[in-house]
């Protein structure tokens, strides 16, 4: 159940077990409102902050898929699998349905904070369905292998190389991508665990990630998040409703994919001991904002449109010519919008004692060549971040529409 504003609700069963209008209330604004803070509890109610955020849902049926348009949740796993070899074309084809009408009923299951129809291991016992989401993407390869390869996007090509990448090929790419996100890492796993023993012997793991960031009610007050570098990060992501919202984050047309959307994923690994060495003053030209509070280099608050022509008085740019925001910018790029959902990483140290900690960027556009890789290409070449970052693994995806109650994910394609 989201409101037409795409936030989440409660479930009607986590509506019978609440105490009335107030719990209520402090579900619809916790769950995957991740930036938001949540009220506490009012007296009498019976009810914990913790409480509805377990009981929060957000419905995996609709015209987009879950995980897109909501705030991210405090918790992500990242996945992707590679169709099992053996019958190819349409031997394939049967498995991957199958499997998709599996993936997809389980998910809407996991949703409503239901066991798992087959799989059911008990890691999310006890807990509610915490803003459980679900999204399914399509790798390249996944075309070529089910016979398909005349029904792929257009824009589903490899993403070029860039200067400076790292790229890791066993953790990138892959048939199919399954982002999972929810306010508890249990309820997170659980989902992938039953995923992955469902699909034995259609589809194998290819590559893993977690992820986490704020938990909802952690901040006293709603802001928007922090990366593992210290800024604020999501400020000037485009909106829905904004302008141009619907054609650049989802695509026309109406073919199998109208209505869908591509994925831009990226492992990012942050030089976090040199960033650290940094003085404060320096960190915020590199982005264009300041730490404290995110308002651009330009002046203002957070939201204050950024200014790229103001000039100090000491008459040099306020926000730098190599500033991130600056060479990021839709204004620097022809318009290049995406609309970035991503989470911290940080999974112990490298053999050289640094931390292997970062971002897993994702990013959804109605077509990369216009939105990642133009803006990509620009960032590799003249943004003065990326002395402080490494891109690690890369993937693409083609991530259908949503499915219809009592459909599946990938069904104008498969059936
Ligand atoms: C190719 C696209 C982008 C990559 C890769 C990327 C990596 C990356 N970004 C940050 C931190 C921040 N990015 C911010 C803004 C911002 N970043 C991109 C694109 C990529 N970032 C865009 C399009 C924008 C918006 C620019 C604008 O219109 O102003 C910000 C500022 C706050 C915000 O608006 O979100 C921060 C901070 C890191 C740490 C990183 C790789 C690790
Ligand atoms: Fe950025």
């Amino acid at each position: 159940m989201t409101s037409s504003s795409g936030l989440p609700r409660l479930s009607r069963r986590a509506l019978l077990g609440s105490a009335g209008a107030a719990g209520l209330a402090v579900g619809a604004v916790g769950g995957a409102l991740g930036q938001q803070a949540l009220a506490a509890p009012a007296a009498g109610t019976g009810g914990s902050t913790g409480a509805a955020l377990g009981r929060a849902t957000i419905p995996f049926h609709g015209p987009r898929q879950a995980g897109i348009l909501q705030p991210a949740q405090a918790r992500v796993q990242l996945a992707a699998f590679d169709l099992a070899d053996g019958a190819g074309g349409t031997g394939s084809r049967d498995g991957l349905r199958k499997l998709l009408r599996q993936w997809s009923a389980t998910a809407a299951r996991l949703a409503r904070g239901e066991d798992a129809p087959s799989a059911e291991n008990q890691i999310a016992r006890d807990a509610g369905p915490c803003s459980l989401t679900v999204t399914f993407g399509f790798g390249a390869s996944l075309f070529d292998k089910t016979g398909l390869t005349d029904r792929r996007p257009a824009a589903l090509a490899p993403l070029p190389d860039f200067p400076e990448d790292a790229i890791d090929r066993a953790r990138s790419d892959g048939d199919l991508w399954v982002q999972i996100g929810a306010d508890d890492a249990l309820v997170a796993f659980h989902a992938l665990r039953v995923l992955q023993r469902q699909a034995a012997g259609t589809a194998t793991l290819r590559w893993q990630m977690a992820g986490f960031g704020r938990t909802p009610g952690a901040t006293p007050h709603p802001m928007t998040g922090r990366n593992l570098m210290g800024q604020v990060d999501g400020t000037n992501n485009p909106k829905p409703g904004q302008d141009g919202f619907e054609e650049k984050i989802f695509t026309g047309g109406d073919g199998w994919f109208a209505g869908g959307t591509y994925a831009v994923v990226r492992r990012i690994r942050m030089l976090l001991d040199n960033w650290e060495n940094l003085p404060t003053d320096r960190q915020e030209r590199v982005i264009g904002r300041r730490k404290s509070d995110g308002a651009p280099l330009s002046g203002g608050t957070e939201t204050t449109a950024v200014d790229l022509t103001a000039r100090g008085a000491d008459g040099a740019l306020a926000v730098p010519a190599d500033a991130h925001i600056r060479v990021a910018a839709p204004g620097s790029n022809g318009g290049a919008a995406m609309l970035r959902r991503g989470f911290s990483y940080a999974d112990g140290v490298l053999a050289d004692g640094s931390p292997d900690a970062g971002l897993l960027f994702v990013a959804f556009q109605a077509d990369p060549m216009k939105g990642f890789v133009p803006v990509q290409r620009k960032l590799a070449r003249g943004d003065g971040l990326s002395r402080f970052i490494r891109h690690e693994s890369s993937g693409l995806y083609a991530v259908p529409p949503g499915a219809p109650e009592g459909g599946y994910v990938g069904q104008a394609l498969l059936d």
